[in-house]
């Protein structure tokens, strides 16, 4: 390799126990794209990775796993002549001061520790990321990308909770998540579709999933409210719940600690099946439970549907994306038949035939709703901003 070594950013999801990541140029898809697993003290490492380097990357059992993929990580940017130029990080919560990419310093992060709870299964582990790679590289510019900044533009009466007007004041309002996606989803739609300005519905289904209702590219609602356990039923999270159950549980004894444990890692898809919060396995299982945990699933998510779609007052556009938005045909099928009110009518043949790598329409010709699959890229949403902070500076 000559010449001088081209800018790369590495944007970073960090989770309790994994790293996901994309390395990215100004241009284009991400050069590599790979998940370390098992990095928690006492975890089994192991890694995916795009590329035949891959198993020079495994951190040796007994090191910091986040530091060892890290280094891993650059020694792979060197050897390929990219020169590591910042980090861009997706921040679950960047509560009310935060509604663009900023830059990681000690006051920062500082602010973004008080919002832990409003997120304690996400945003301890983001900002564990950041101290990982400040420790392995101090003088490396770091970016916070806020999935709640894309909802800022949400109305006031779509933020604010019912409850007693002093709540407000401590923080408790709708925040709205899953904002890199519903960017990167109607920043492409935007190139392919005249009617993505118009009033769009974006469907995030991974393992968290929620709605976004969008006019003028802008978000006007959401499904996830103050935290990420509101609205859809989703891979272990229950989803919008009537607050009496809380309240039995309770009474009951329940702890604080079991209730968010049965809220965020019991419930959904897992808690329902009794066998799995994966998608495909419930679609290949034949126990009846499955069946059931997936009816309730695409039960609750055209409840949730109706509700934005009656906000929007119409719709023009459905956009599907996440892992189960992307793959799973079925359930496209099934939250098109429920919108089938609205003029929207599918195309059979083209939404099982969708292509998991660009985004497709998959409505028939005369619905009055057009309908896409669209693959989503939360790491090029922040490595832009960090391109773009790169160059202010
Ligand atoms: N072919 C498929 N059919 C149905 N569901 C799928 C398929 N591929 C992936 N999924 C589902 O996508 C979910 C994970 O989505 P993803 O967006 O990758 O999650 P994460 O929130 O971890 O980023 C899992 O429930 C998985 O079962
Ligand atoms: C906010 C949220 O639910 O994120 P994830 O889908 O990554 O869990
Ligand atoms: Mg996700």
């Amino acid at each position: 390799m000559s010449g001088a070594p081209r800018d790369a950013v590495l944007a970073l999801n960090a989770g309790s126990s994994s790293l996901k990541f994309g390395v990215y140029e100004r241009q284009g898809p991400a050069l590599w794209t790979g998940l370390f697993e098992g990095l928690e003290p006492g975890g089994t490492p192991s890694w995916h990775l795009a590329g035949e380097t891959a198993r020079a990357l495994l951190p040796a059992p007994g090191q910091d796993g986040f530091a060892a993929a890290l280094d891993a990580l650059l020694a792979l940017l060197a050897a390929r002549g990219r020169r590591l130029a910042a980090v861009a990080h997706r921040v679950v919560h960047g509560g009310e001061r935060c509604v663009a990419p900023c830059v990681l310093d000690a006051e920062l992060l500082a602010y973004l520790h008080t919002l832990e709870p409003l997120a304690p299964l996400h945003q301890p582990h983001n900002l564990a990321g950041v101290a990982a790679i400040h420790r392995a590289q101090p003088a490396l510019p770091q970016l916070a990308c806020f999935d709640t900044a894309f909802h800022a533009s949400m109305p006031e009466v779509e933020r604010r909770l019912p409850l007693p007007r002093d709540f407000e004041s401590r923080g408790l309002r709708r925040y709205g998540f899953h904002g890199l996606s519903y960017e990167s989803v109607a920043g492409t739609l935007a190139t392919v579709s005249p009617r993505a300005g118009g009033r769009l519905l974006m469907a995030h289904l991974g393992n968290g999933a929620s709605l976004c209702g969008a006019i003028g590219g802008r978000s006007v609602a959401s499904s996830m409210g103050l935290s990420a356990l509101d609205g859809l039923m989703m891979g272990t999270r229950s989803g919008a719940l009537d607050p009496g159950v809380l309240l039995y549980l309770w009474r009951d004894g329940w702890t604080l600690e079991q209730v968010e444990r049965l809220l965020y890692k019991q419930s959904g898809l897992l808690g329902v099946s009794g066998l799995s919060a994966d998608m495909r396995t419930l679609r290949a299982s034949a126990e009846p439970a499955a069946a059931e945990a997936i009816a309730l699933f695409t039960h609750r998510l055209l409840r949730e549907a109706g509700a934005i779609v009656a906000v929007l007052g119409g719709l023009e556009l459905l956009a599907f994306t996440g892992g189960i938005g992307e793959h799973d045909a079925q359930l496209r099928e099934d939250v098109a038949a429920g919108l089938g009110f609205t003029g929207l009518v599918l195309d059979p043949a083209a939404n099982r035939a969708a292509p998991p790598d660009r985004p497709v329409p998959v409505h028939a010709a005369g619905s009055a709703v057009e309908v896409w699959v669209v693959p989503t890229d939360e790491g090029r949403v922040a490595a832009d901003a960090a391109f773009r902070h790169l160059d202010a500076a």
